[in-house]
């Protein structure tokens, strides 16, 4: 049974999904009133209203995934729920076209000056010379951030005769030709432009990006919308600028601090503003509630996540070709790190044959989770397995080859420490399993699963029979036993696979068989 707290204001019909799943129970309180569960959860769904904070998730230790009703995660210490290994997800497209609609209803009512006209007819004026506006069409629209609402911004003003000029370090030169519109650096668009809105995420980059330096360059009238976050456009700066009239009018949706409060700003009858409106129609937030829902509920029945902030995405498809390899990776780390049970400075991965074609990336990340899990204490997953083996100053890379030694396909592992390196290779072969095809120099073929036992030894007559009366007498079952030897009468490798775990005290006694080198568990899960 998984436990979700839903904290924000989230459309009922979207929580559909999860609540039919009979998996789950769903408890739809503020974090202040369950204070005392919060260890419960498994799942956080919220708006903007929470605040993610490193110490909410500090009394979270089982939550595992954070669903964002939107598309802005800066409510959420993304850094924070990565190290803990908590998938964040968000739901990236179902406002897009509320804030696009929000925002052009915004630029309309800034320019004709409808807010203040409705306060003043409600206030028994009749006053039509005071509010004489200008039209759109024949405008220049400067457009700063052209992602999802950024272009569909652009759409409808080219549909009012607008010219449309964007900055956007990442547009592509055909997608703006796409879409109709003209590249340009961000100081042609400031000068350039009658209308300036702004689309992009708050970042270190985008935080003021309209200062004092800034709106200094603007067109003298200019109107700026900012209904993306606050703080790209630097509300104190603004102050100066509407006070010379340099800026005509200004709106916003959203503010540095929400709520605002008694905001300098409000002095201004040219500076219009709504309490974060851009998402907020029956449209978007059941579409925003339901991706997230959806994605929550995969999620938690093990399948791939397709919006994760700080996890690669993957299509349901490429997850299932790539499924069995992340469990076979996965595997191969974890038994790679308890064999070499020594400080390691690198590991080094190799795919080839009909892996080296998949989304390795996603296989990789699984197989530096599976040999970080025994060496570190807290959580480590795909989500914060890169982030540990950084702290842990472990690097790790990929290579591709054409040697699968006779395989459909091979990963292979090499593991460098101080002083030695450890290579694995293994095999998924369809309809038959995970094998370990290669280990530590010696050819092998045995199931990396349960309890395995690795026994090197010299090869001598009788060998196996001391390992099964040793186990046997101390009520070990052995499942299956794989040997491989370098030559006749060399050194030897068993690799057993036990019907239970072995203590200390027994793995001693199995050292010191005569002609035994070493002896060594290894647990799969
Ligand atoms: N007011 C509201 O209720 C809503 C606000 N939003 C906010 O709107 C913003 C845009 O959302 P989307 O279009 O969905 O995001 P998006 O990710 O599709 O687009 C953002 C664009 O900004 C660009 N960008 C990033 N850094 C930049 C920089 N330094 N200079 C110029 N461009 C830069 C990116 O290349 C990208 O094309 C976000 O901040 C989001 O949180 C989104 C939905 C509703
Ligand atoms: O939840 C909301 O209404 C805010 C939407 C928003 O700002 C976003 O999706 O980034």
């Amino acid at each position: 049974m998984f436990r979700i707290l839903v904290s924000d204001a989230i459309s009922e019909e979207g929580l559909a999904p999860l609540r039919k799943s009979e998996q789950i129970e769903i408890v739809q309180k503020k974090v202040t009133e369950v204070e005392e569960q919060l260890h419960e959860f498994d799942a956080l769904l919220v708006r903007s209203a929470t605040k993610v904070t490193e110490e909410l998730l500090s009394k979270m230790p089982n939550l595992k995934i954070i669903g964002r009703a939107g598309v802005g995660v800066d409510n959420i210490d993304v850094e924070a729920a990565t190290k803990r290994g908590i998938v964040v997800i968000n739901a990236p497209n179902g406002n897009t076209i509320s804030a696009a609609e929000h925002t052009f209803a915004m630029m309309a009512a800034l320019v004709r000056h409808i807010p203040q006209a409705h306060v003043s007819v409600k206030s028994r004026e009749w006053n039509r010379s005071a509010f004489v506006g200008t039209e759109l069409q024949g405008k220049h629209l400067g457009i700063i951030g052209f992602g999802r609402i950024g272009s569909e911004v652009a759409k409808r003003a080219r549909a009012f005769g607008m010219t449309v000029h964007v900055y956007d370090p990442f547009l592509t030169k055909e997608r703006a030709e796409k879409l109709g519109v003209s590249i340009h650096t961000l100081d042609e668009v400031l000068a350039c432009s009658d209308i300036i809105t702004v689309h992009t995420p708050l970042t270190k980059e985008t935080k003021g990006l309209l200062g004092e330096k800034n709106l200094a360059k603007t067109k003298k009238g200019v109107y700026l919308i900012n209904c993306a976050r606050g703080g790209i456009i630097d509300e104190q700066a603004l102050i100066p600028f509407l006070q010379s009239g340099h800026v005509a009018g200004v709106a916003l949706d959203v503010f540095e601090q929400e709520p605002p409060g008694d905001h300098p700003l409000f002095a201004f009858d040219n500076v219009i503003v709504t309490p974060h409106l851009g998402a907020s129609t029956i449209e978007a937030q059941l579409n925003v509630a339901t991706q997230v829902a959806e994605e929550i509920l995969h999620f938690l029945e093990g399948k791939p996540v397709t919006s994760s902030i700080n996890l690669p995405t993957l299509s349901k498809d490429v997850y299932e070709k790539i499924q069995a390899f992340y469990n076979l990776a996965k595997k191969m780390g974890t038994i790679a790190s308890q064999y070499m049970n020594i400080p390691v400075q690198e590991l080094s991965v190799t795919y080839a044959g009909t892996v080296a074609d998949l989304e390795t990336t996603y296989i990789t990340r699984s197989l530096l989770a599976g040999f970080l899990r025994p060496r570190v204490a807290s959580t480590v997953n795909e989500v914060n397995a890169a982030m540990i083996a950084k702290e842990r100053g472990i690097t790790y890379g990929e290579k591709f080859s054409d040697e699968t030694y006779g395989y459909a396909n091979c990963i292979s592992l090499t593991v460098h420490g101080e002083n030695r390196t450890f290579t694995i290779k293994g095999s998924h072969i369809p309809n038959y399993g995970d094998r370990i095809v290669h280990f530590d120099g010696f050819t092998i073929d045995f199931a990396p699963d349960g309890h395995l036992l690795y026994i090197q030894h010299q090869d001598r007559p009788g060998m196996i029979g001391k390992v099964g009366n040793v186990l046997g007498e101390h009520q070990v079952n052995i499942a299956t036993m794989q040997v491989g030897r370098e030559q006749a009468g060399g050194k030897a490798i068993m690799m057993l696979s036990l019907d239970k775990p072995i203590d200390d005290a027994l793995l001693q006694k199995l050292a010191e068989i005569e002609d035994i080198e070493t002896v060594k568990r290894l647990e799969v899960s």
